[in-house]
């Protein structure tokens, strides 16, 4: 076993002053001296021995008994703490406390009591002890970031031999080795490891108990020899276990013999050699204490004359922090003694130690550490190119981003100069390419259409909608040159309007011709239709301003050439509003001329009869078949003209009745009574495409009145045509002219988008980033659900949703179309909502639409389908639907149940589709071909044939005052 002597615990020891828990540390310290003053034990009562010390205050203990012939008056004593009679150990404790708690910091501590005997050493230093190792105990538990290790030992020095308390088996004298690190160490001391603090007190009790004790005559329990329990306490910091450094320090708790007069004691025999040992010691300690309080280079201090001093050299005067604890006998017998131990510390008061935190290296965490340490050189070893290839390749992406950085500068450099051509290009000769700013402004336009439509936004509650109906604006009118196309489309029509007046105007002049030479009674009406007539003539030879074919200026940007579209556009539209004007003037006329035809009332009877037996003459009598017929196929059967289609929808079945129409109503007010009620003739009037034109020949049977008969008929017959072609012309002007102020409003927000400062031709990049192009996928998506919605509300004619969402599926060239259906919708819903219960208003001569007329025609619309279900389907494809449908093949109105059932969920997807294609089998739409986006470029609705379960065109554009 290998005994380390006091303080060196550990390998390799590093003392470095520092802050300990006892305090602050300064290099140098003097040993700390306190003073205990017992009461007087019961033996000095019983001798009526008197006390001869007071302790005047904390610091000074006087002598009471000055006047004592053999000694000279002692002065009065002052130490770092006096404590009295009463004092407990616990205040005693407090005295040296720091010291004692300095060992948790890697100080050297000694507590030690000092005095002769019986003056309460071994009572003080039990209690000392106890409560320090409380402390201890306590800050370790406070403390645990750190792991603490304590070791105990305990010796006595009885008769100058070294005992080792703790193992009582080795009764034998330890020897005391030097160390030249270390110090004195006593070989094979035992030192246990603690495991807690009642483990502690059990090791110092067994210490206690193995110390020699002897009865005196003034110590029942007398010490017989000095006693030193010593705490190593080593602590080491948990979290950086790379840290192999620990504090480690030793406490001694010191309990010396006391010293004694023989004469006192009555010691004789082996209480006398022990006394003799003690008071050799004690008088090397002394010797030792006076020395070093006179300063340490006052020569040798004789720490070796004596085991106590050698083994206690470390605490006087060394590395360590020093208490000692003076205990006194209040007793005037014990005067003398008392005296001394007084000036022993005195003298100790002067002691300067030099304690230093002891830091220590242990084996077990140098080990530890270098095995660590070891096994990273061994990795090291095991791949010794890995820093080498670490840096190879840190350089080499170093390079690569090097390389990388320099494709990006070149890459961006190629971009501004596309950039810069591209911008060259646009301002120069392609439009098309110019990028889209986005559209901050609303519109500005202030004409009647732009009001409403801004009163219309405005009023919307659905921002999400309002968003989108902005957001397809935007994109539409984004796209300058799609804005160019769309008017030069616009124009192209109108054109063709034009033309198309033209040949009615031609036909008509011929009829009023007849008229004038048949019917004097018209005479003046004819007289006013033909400068009317002639007028017209003049407002449709006004100059050409729109040429169809002149391409976008070249070196001009898109911008200006939409501003000139745009003042165009402003002086066509008052144009075509003439030209409407004058429409509405002609067919007035017309009526008027109608109106004063000879009424069949007036007619025998027998022409009457003779007018019904030649109505199959009367279609091969037609004047106008002779010299017009050309014209009239073309005006009629116009590519562009609303009745391509409608008429084929409104064309009643064979084998069914058509349902009731105003038109029908219309027409047979109109007609003379003799005329009401005649297929033909309705059918003539209805259908204005005849299918006929068989040439005339005169039949010299007939006399000359049928014949003039049959040709007035004729000649009324081709007035009333033109009457419904001019209504029509009329209803198509009118929406030409709505899709012109939609594209005029359009191409408004781009000017008012440029002159707030968003120019057309400038850079992309300059485009503020805030409302992303949606893509047009998506647009389309939304706006067509939104218009699926809006045509739910608004009772839209299920044949028309039909049309429309077969019709546009999402391609580019639909956005106009999607645009201007969204726009109609949101306007009818508006206006629905304005108009609300109350009986539409009269526009002009025809009564707007409402909700209810919406919702009555819709009715119809279905009834007229489902009478549409018997002609079209088979009875095996009707059965199948309806099973499809969830309508029970029995029931009494399956058929109105079915059609019922047909767009009816607006979120529903597949109720939308298959609905749509049901209702185009039912129309025939999807047989024919007959359906075409020019069909819906003027016609949204079916216009001329004014079915009632449609919403015409016509009535809106009235409503905007177009
Ligand atoms: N402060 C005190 N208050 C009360 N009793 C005390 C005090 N100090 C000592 N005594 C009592 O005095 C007696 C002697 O005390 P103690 O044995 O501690 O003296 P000592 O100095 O150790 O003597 P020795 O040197 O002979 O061992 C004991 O009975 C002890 O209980």
């Amino acid at each position: 076993m290998t005994v380390r002597t006091p303080g060196t615990p550990a390998r390799k020891i590093d003392r470095t002053p520092v802050t300990t828990p006892g305090g602050p540390k300064s290099k140098e310290e003097k040993i700390v001296v306190t003073v205990r003053l017992r009461p007087l034990s019961k033996r000095e009562q019983l001798a009526k021995d008197q006390v001869a010390w007071d302790c005047k205050d904390d610091y000074t203990i006087v002598s009471k008994h000055p006047s004592q012939e053999r000694t000279a008056q002692p002065p009065p004593f002052t130490f770092d703490k006096v404590f009295g009679p009463s004092c407990l150990n616990e205040t005693v404790y407090e005295g040296v406390k720091t010291v004692a708690l300095s060992a948790l910091g890697g100080i050297n501590a000694t507590i030690f009591a000092y005095g002769q005997t019986s003056s309460g050493k071994t009572y003080t230093m039990r209690g000392i002890t106890e409560k320090a190792v409380n402390d201890i105990y306590h800050h370790i538990m406070n403390t645990p970031e750190r792991d603490f290790t304590i070791k105990i030992s305990g010796l006595e020095i009885y008769n100058e031999n070294v005992r080792d308390l703790l193992n009582s088996e080795s009764g034998r004298n330890l020897k005391l080795l030097d160390d030249p690190e270390k110090g004195t160490v006593v070989e094979k001391l035992v030192e246990e490891t603690v495991s807690n603090d009642q483990h502690l007190r059990h090791l110092i009790s067994i210490c206690e108990a193995q110390r020699q004790v002897g009865e005196t005559a003034l110590n029942d329990t007398s010490s017989r020899s000095h006693q030193i329990i010593r705490l190593t306490i080593q602590s080491t910091l948990r979290e950086n276990s790379d840290c192999v450094r620990s504090f480690v320090a030793s406490l001694n708790f010191v309990d010396l013999a006391g010293s004694e007069r023989a004469s006192q004691t009555h010691a004789d025999g082996a209480r006398l050699k022990e006394g003799c040992h003690i008071n050799l010691s004690l008088m090397t300690l002394t010797t030792v204490i006076r020395k070093l309080s006179v300063g340490k280079r006052s020569g040798h201090i004789p720490y070796r004359d004596s085991k106590l001093t050698r083994i206690l050299q470390h605490s006087l005067g060394g590395n360590a922090r020093t208490a000692i604890i003076c205990t006194l006998s209040p007793a005037l017998s014990h005067f003398e003694q008392s005296r001394n131990t007084l000036f022993f510390a005195t003298r100790a008061k002067e002691v300067t130690n030099n304690a230093q935190v002891n830091m220590v290296v242990s084996d077990k965490q140098l080990v530890k550490h270098l095995q660590k340490e070891v096994a990273r050189l061994e990795a090291e070893l095991r791949t010794p190119d890995l820093s080498r290839e670490k840096d190879l390749k840190i350089q080499q992406m170093e390079m690569e981003i090097e390389e990388l950085k320099r494709q990006r500068d070149l890459a961006q450099s190629e971009v501004d100069e596309l950039r810069r051509k591209l911008q060259d290009d646009q301002q120069t000769s392609n439009p098309i390419e110019l990028p889209r700013p986005s559209m901050k402004k609303c519109l500005s336009y202030s004409d009647v259409l732009s009001l409403k439509l801004d009163r219309k936004e405005i009023d919307h509650n659905d921002k999400t909608r309002k968003t989108l109906l902005r957001q397809s604006m935007r994109q539409s009118s984004t796209a300058p040159f799609t804005l160019m196309h769309e008017i030069r489309k616009l124009e192209h029509l109108q054109e063709q309007l034009g033309e198309e007046a033209n040949r009615a105007l031609e036909v008509l002049q011929k009829e009023v011709a007849y008229h004038r030479l048949g019917n004097q009674d018209a005479a003046e009406t004819i007289a006013k239709l033909q400068a009317e007539i002639r007028e017209m003539c003049a407002v449709r030879s006004i100059k050409k301003e729109v040429d169809v074919g002149t391409a976008i200026a070249p070196n001009r940007s898109v911008s200006a050439n939409l501003k000139e579209e745009i003042t165009k556009l402003h002086s066509q539209g008052s144009t075509i509003a003439n030209l409407e004007e004058q429409l509405e003037n002609v067919q007035k006329s017309i009526d008027k001329l109608v109106m004063s035809l000879p009424s069949s009332n007036q007619e025998s009877n027998g022409e009457a009869a003779a007018k019904t037996k030649n109505q199959s003459i009367k279609n091969n009598l037609l004047p106008l078949t002779s010299s017009n017929v050309a014209n009239r196929q073309n005006f009629i059967k116009s590519p562009s003209s609303s009745l391509s289609t409608s008429q084929q929808i409104m064309e009643p079945d064979n084998e069914e009745n058509r349902p009731p129409e105003d038109d029908d109503i219309v027409s047979k007010e109109t007609l003379p009574e003799s005329e009401k009620g005649t297929p033909a003739r309705s059918e003539q009037v209805g259908d204005v495409s005849s299918k006929e034109s068989t040439p005339y020949r005169r039949q010299s049977s007939v006399n000359m009145k049928k014949m003039r008969k049959m040709f007035q008929n004729a000649a009324e017959e081709n007035v009333r045509s033109i009457r419904a072609y001019v209504t029509e012309l009329k209803e198509r002007v009118a929406k030409l002219q709505y899709q012109k102020q939609l594209l005029v409003c359009q191409v408004l927000e781009l000017e008012a988008n440029e002159a707030a400062g968003y120019n057309l031709e400038v850079d992309e990049s300059a485009i503020e980033p805030e409302e992303p192009q949606v893509p047009w996928y998506v647009t389309f998506k939304e706006q067509r659900q939104q218009i699926i919605e809006l045509w739910d509300v608004c009772y839209v004619s299920i044949i028309h949703r039909t049309q429309f969402y077969l019709l546009f599926r999402g391609d580019p060239a639909d956005q106009i179309y999607m645009e201007v259906e969204l726009r109609r919708l949101n306007w009818m819903q508006h206006h629905f909502a304005e108009l609300g219960n109350s009986s539409p208003a009269l526009v002009g001569d025809e009564p707007t639409v409402s909700l209810s007329s919406s919702i009555r025609a819709l009715k119809r619309e279905r009834e007229f389908l489902a009478k549409r279900l018997t002609s079209r389907l088979s009875v095996e494809e009707r059965d199948a639907l309806y099973s499809k449908w969830d309508v029970p093949l029995e029931g009494k109105q399956r058929k109105m149940q079915f059609i019922n059932k047909l767009w009816t969920d607006p979120h529903d997807v597949k109720n939308i589709e298959e609905s749509a294609q049901i209702v185009a089998k039912l129309v025939g739409f999807s047989e024919g071909g007959n359906m075409s986006r020019e069909m819906f470029e003027l016609n949204f609705a079916l216009p001329t044939d004014k079915s009632p379960w449609t919403v015409g065109w016509n009535q809106i554009s009235n409503l905007l005052n177009l």
